[in-house]
């Protein structure tokens, strides 16, 4: 049986530092500030956003939630972002993904100040992890959450086989550079890759982001692996599932993450987290 890598648990453990880091701001009369921008009524995305919300004002922020409507132009939108960025009461801007077909999300992206990216999406920052720079740099928080979870589990990193599914901006790529940067070997795998299951059967290391319920079965894992679960699936009965089929997996792997309580409540943490450090970085340049 694995060892059930506990989202919920240490999440709050960050939580708790994160809000310590608040504490000595505010003593210096400092308010970390978070804009989250939504365009549309996605159900999901609004569920997200209102848990961020609740975490950030729980954490003592300045919380601002910006519904715009799904008919807004890209121009509107980078117009909005770009108030954002000079703006000091606001320390961070996400820009909840995707946005409506009509908008270029890498266009948005890159409109937001890289001294103000909450989500380490624009390529500035994203280029200075790949070339493991990225000191005083903001990361992609489902990646770096998943990191916290080898450092508090004690996982070795070094030399072992991961394999990524997934190769998206968000998760696969800012993962395999963490991974790298962290001396693993890293296979980054995709829709066009053939004989996937040959491959995840040799990884120590599986971070599966998909998108599809219950893709990875006992079969696919290596005995003794470290299964890290990014999906965020519904079953025929609607109930959150992840990527990774957990019943089965679980008798066979030695660690991995359910879902819910496993990544996502670790997203939302470091989205917290960074939120602070991007808040100390800009003071530290002020002066
Ligand atoms: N710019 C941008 N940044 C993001 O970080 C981002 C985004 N866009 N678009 C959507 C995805 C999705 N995402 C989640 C974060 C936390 C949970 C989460 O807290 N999940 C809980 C509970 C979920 C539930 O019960 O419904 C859990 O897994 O236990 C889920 C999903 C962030 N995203
Ligand atoms: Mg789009």
């Amino acid at each position: 049986m694995a060892t059930i890598l506990d989202g919920k648990a240490l999440a709050a453990e960050i939580d708790k530092n994160t809000m310590l880091e608040v504490q000595k701001l505010s003593d210096r009369g400092i308010t970390p500030g978070l804009v989250v921008i939504l365009v549309g009524h996605d159900e999901a995305s609004q569920l997200y956003v209102r848990n961020k919300e609740r975490r950030a004002k729980k954490m003592g922020f300045h919380s601002v939630i910006r519904n715009l409507p799904e008919t807004i132009t890209e121009t509107e939108l980078i117009q909005i972002v770009q108030k954002y960025n000079t703006d000091p009461t606001i320390n961070a801007i996400l820009v909840q993904l995707p946005l409506p077909a009509h908008i270029n999300d890498f266009h948005v992206t890159m409109a937001i100040s890289p001294q103000k990216d909450a989500d380490g999406f624009h390529p500035l920052n994203l280029g200075k992890l790949i070339l493991n720079q990225a000191n005083q740099t903001p990361v992609a928080c489902t990646p770096s959450g998943i990191m916290e979870f080898f450092k508090a589990y004690n996982i070795p990193l070094d030399g072992k086989r991961a394999v990524v599914i997934g190769r998206s901006a968000i998760v696969g790529k800012p993962m395999a550079a963490l991974l790298v940067n962290a001396n693993a070997t890293v296979t980054v795998a995709h829709s066009h890759t053939t004989n996937l299951s040959e491959l995840t059967r040799k990884a120590d290391i599986l971070v599966v982001a998909v998108g599809i319920a219950h893709f990875i079965k006992a079969d696919d894992v290596k005995p003794g692996a470290v299964v890290i679960d990014v999906g965020m699936d519904r079953d025929v009965q609607h109930k959150l599932v992840g990527d990774v089929d957990f019943k089965e997996v679980e008798k066979k792997a030695a660690y991995i993450t359910p879902v819910p309580r496993g990544v996502g409540p670790m997203t939302i943490t470091m989205l917290m987290a960074q939120t602070v450090s991007l808040t100390k970085w800009s003071s530290e340049q002020d002066g």
